[in-house]
């Protein structure tokens, strides 16, 4: 018997609800930071939701996860020491390991429940912990981050779920500050920044806050993700002081890499068109974040 999931009235978007018809409960279980919850769905396939929110579905995940390691990554010239925060269900790494360049990999994701659910439900994002780069560390990137050796870093990612619960600590002042001491000159942030439909306070409150932290460039740059609230999801774009970034054209095309991976996986979102268009903003944000 089939129903379909609702989340009413989070405090990310009260007011509006988003149901996705569920086939199948697939994993249902309170790790010690969330709920855990992977389904089978009518018209999405398999989706991760954490404590009722949807992290990503089979269908549009690619959207997501090739946007937030790209834009970072392309836009640098060779990156080498690349740092991802949260992305615990491994689709990140799986885009990371696409650069060849890449020779060591850091994840720290603080719930060790969504690496394992992903790994048994998810095993075409899962297959990014294989890469032999790659480095899981299992806890809190607040201390992570307060440990990382100054400079070691090309490219941070942070792929956090919403900031209410586990990630809430990640939009703020200090912990931007700790990434941008463990960046090196010329070295680029690539963080989630929720929907220029539904947060326009906090992408101003979170541009603010980089603008004092990234003494380089800032940027503000989304994407279509059919299975968030509001069908877009943000991404903010930070170089630190040194050689400067030109997050809007790509430098080290992804085209350069264009292929399969080595689990034969094409890209099937991100390409060099797509990321410059990326950073072109509608009026109302570019006025509310003073992106004018
Ligand atoms: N690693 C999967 C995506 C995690 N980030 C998402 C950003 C938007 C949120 N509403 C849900 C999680």
């Amino acid at each position: 018997k089939s129903s379909k999931i609702q989340y009413f009235n989070n405090p990310m978007w009260p007011g509006e609800a988003h149901s996705i018809k569920v086939e199948e409960i697939l994993f249902k279980e309170k790790s010690e930071y969330q709920e855990v919850l992977v389904f089978e769905s009518a018209a999405y396939g398999k989706v991760l939701v954490l404590d009722g929110i949807v992290q990503l579905t089979e269908k549009d995940e690619c959207a997501y996860q090739e946007m937030i390691a790209h834009l970072p990554l392309c836009s640098i010239e060779s990156p080498k020491n690349v740092l991802v925060v949260g992305g615990g269900d491994g689709g990140v790494l799986r885009e990371v390991s696409r650069h060849s360049s890449v020779e060591h990999i850091d994840i720290c994701e603080i719930d060790k429940m969504v690496i394992d659910a992903s790994r048994k439900y998810f095993p075409e994002l899962a297959v990014g912990f294989e890469d032999p780069r790659v480095h899981l560390h299992v806890g809190d990137a607040i201390d992570f981050l307060k440990r990382a050796p100054e400079g070691k870093y090309d490219a941070i990612i942070v792929d956090s779920s919403d900031p209410v619960g586990p990630a809430q600590e990640l939009v703020e002042k200090p912990f931007f500050d700790t990434i941008a001491k463990a960046l090196r000159p010329g070295g680029v942030l690539c963080n989630m920044a929720e929907s220029m439909w539904l947060h326009t306070h906090l992408i101003q409150d979170m541009i603010s806050v980089c603008r004092e932290t990234f003494k380089g460039s800032v940027h503000y740059a989304w994407a279509s993700v059919p299975t968030y609230p509001s069908g877009v999801i943000g991404f903010i774009l930070c170089s630190t002081e040194g050689p400067p970034v030109d997050f809007v054209k790509p430098i080290n095309p992804i085209e350069k890499i264009q292929g399969a991976d080595k689990h034969g996986r094409e890209l099937r979102f991100y390409n060099s068109q797509m990321h410059s268009a990326a950073f072109a903003l509608p009026t109302f944000l570019k006025r509310e974040v003073s992106l004018l």
